[in-house]
Formats: C-alpha cells, structure tokens, sequence
C-alpha cells in the first residue's frame, strides 16, 4: 500500500525537553489511524511535523514522498489543530469558501456542511456559535480542500455525545470514500469508535502500534501491588508483564490475570501483606510492558 506520510526516527526536542524520541511509523493509503496518548506524550508535536509546521531535530519526514514545506504536497492533505481561532465576523459558509479557496479542489461547500451537521449555520456569524459549533466546523474545514490525508488533533475535546458521534460519522464516511485519516485523542472509547489500527505514544515513543484487538487487551491488564519481604521469580507469576519494587518492600505487578497471581500468590507461601488490585492506565500498561526487561524485583 502506498505511503502518504512517514516519520523515520524522528526525535523533536524543545529546549532540553525531548517531545518525541526516535519515532517511526508509516500512515498508508486508506488508513484510519488513531494516535493515542496522554497529555504532553508528543501526539501534537507528531502533527506538527507531518504538516510542516515544525521540523525534527534529528530524523525525516516526509509527506508523499517529498516534504512537509513542499506547498504541492501541504495542498494535498487537511489539519484540524487542536485550537483554531476563526474570524468571529464571518459567516460559516464565508469561512468555508476562504479556505476552499486555498486549494484546487473542493468539497462541495453544502454537502461539507451536511457531513459536518452543520447545514443550518450557513449563514451564522462564527461569534455566534456555540463551543461545539465551532469545533465542528474547525473539523469540517480540515476537509474543505478535498485532501487524500487528514489529521485531527483531538477533534472532539468539549463537544458532547452528540456532537461527537456526528463528527465520528463525518470523519468515518470521508475513510470509507477512500480518504486516510490520522486522528488523535486521549481516550481509548474514541480511538475505538474510529481507529483499527492504533498507535500508542507516551515520554515521546511509540509504545504499541497494532490494532485495536490487540491494544485493548494489553489495556485490560492490573496492578496487583502488596508488600513482601523476599519475591523471587516475580516472572513466573501468572500474566505477569512488568514489576516494580518500591522503598520498604512495596512490590508492584502489573498482570493480565489478577485472580491466579493472587491464589498463586497465597498457594504460594510467601508472606505478604497490604494486597492492592486496581486499573492501571493505558500508559502505565504500556511503559510496564517496555520495561519488562529492566524491572529489578
Ligand atoms: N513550543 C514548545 N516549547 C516547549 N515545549 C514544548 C512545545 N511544544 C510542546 N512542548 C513539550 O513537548 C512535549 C510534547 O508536547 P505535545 O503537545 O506534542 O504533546 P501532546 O501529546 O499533543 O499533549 P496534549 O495531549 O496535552 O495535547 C510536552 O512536554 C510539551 O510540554
């Protein structure tokens, strides 16, 4: 399948932050890919540099197969940051018109409105819209140049159920006309809503890039934490994916299967006390499983 856009070990520093460290990936034709992280894990930062904004510190990018700064290829793809600050003044179908009329191509200006629910603010000031007004339409305006690649960075943030599930509708019928989509968000309901393939980014790595099936287990997992003096073989406990040892014998497992750690646990033998089993983040499921190798228990 075609590569429309790649990142081959791109790192980006800000200053002594590191926002992304030695990335790669592909996004190929067709494609509706969701870029999933927590605050500050380098989604934007990713964006940034796929669209041209920014470049890398080390690394390339590229953008059908040229660059990023290349206006022949920017013309060719559609950005929703994650703010946008729209002319109060203009009307909604004035604002439509004005970034239509940076590219070639259009989309229709009514059936973009439509897509986007937003057929009945043709005619409404921008300063008149509410907030989830406006964010729909900074979402439709990511597709008002007809473009082959779109990313969204967080299209949804503020809107309710609603509003998200006509903005997930508008977005998934441009995928199934042929369109690729790189979207991203904090939340995993979101990137399952849209997304099968997902890429997982935290401290500015990719952490998992796999499909949903195969993300959600690894999501499914839990912290079974207690306290014990001596834990040998913490890796041969059932599930177990990655541990931590805490000052004053505070051990934490992170496990798919919790209920046999525990019975193995007491079967077991070993003294412990203070058990704890709760939800890990999607994060700190995923940083558990990449430190496997460097856990000291
Ligand atoms: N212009 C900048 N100057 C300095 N640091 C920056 C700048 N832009 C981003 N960073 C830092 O780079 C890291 C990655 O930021 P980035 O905005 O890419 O993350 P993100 O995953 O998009 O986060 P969020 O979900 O909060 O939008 C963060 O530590 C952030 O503070």
């Amino acid at each position: 399948m075609t590569v429309l856009a790649q990142a081959a070990e791109v790192t980006r520093r800000y200053g002594n932050v590191l926002a992304l460290d030695r990335v790669s990936l592909d996004i190929r034709a067709g494609e509706l890919v969701g870029l999933l992280g927590p605050n500050g894990a380098g989604k934007s930062t990713l964006i940034n540099l796929f669209v041209g904004l920014r470049r890398p510190t080390s690394g390339t990018v590229t953008l059908f197969g040229g660059s990023p700064q290349d206006p022949a290829m920017r013309r060719r793809i559609g950005v929703t940051p994650q703010e946008t600050g729209l002319p109060e003044a203009l009307r909604v179908g004035e604002v439509v018109d004005f970034v239509s009329a940076h590219f070639p191509e259009h989309a229709g200006k009514h059936e973009l409105l439509a897509r986007f629910g937003l057929s009945d603010l043709v005619k409404r000031q921008i300063g008149g819209l509410s907030g989830g007004q406006r964010r729909r339409l900074a979402v439709a305006l990511a597709f008002a140049g007809d473009p082959e690649l779109v990313f969204l960075d967080e299209p949804t943030t503020g809107l309710d159920v609603e509003a998200r599930r006509s903005l997930w509708d508008g977005i998934t019928s441009f995928h199934e006309q042929g369109g690729t989509v790189l979207v991203t968000s904090h939340y995993i309901e979101e990137i399952e809503a849209l997304a099968r393939r997902v890429i997982v980014v935290g401290h500015g790595r990719v952490l998992a890039d796999d499909t949903m099936e195969s993300v959600r287990d690894i999501v499914g997992v839990r912290r079974v934490s207690f306290t014990a003096a001596d834990l040998r073989d913490w890796d041969a406990l059932p599930g177990v994916l990655g541990a931590e040892r805490a000052a004053g014998g505070r051990v934490s497992l992170v496990t798919t299967d919790p209920d046999r750690l525990v019975v193995e646990l007491v079967t077991g033998g070993t003294p412990f006390s203070g058990l704890e089993v709760r939800q890990t983040t999607l994060e700190e499921a995923f940083l558990a499983i990449t430190s496997k190798e460097a856990a000291h228990v």
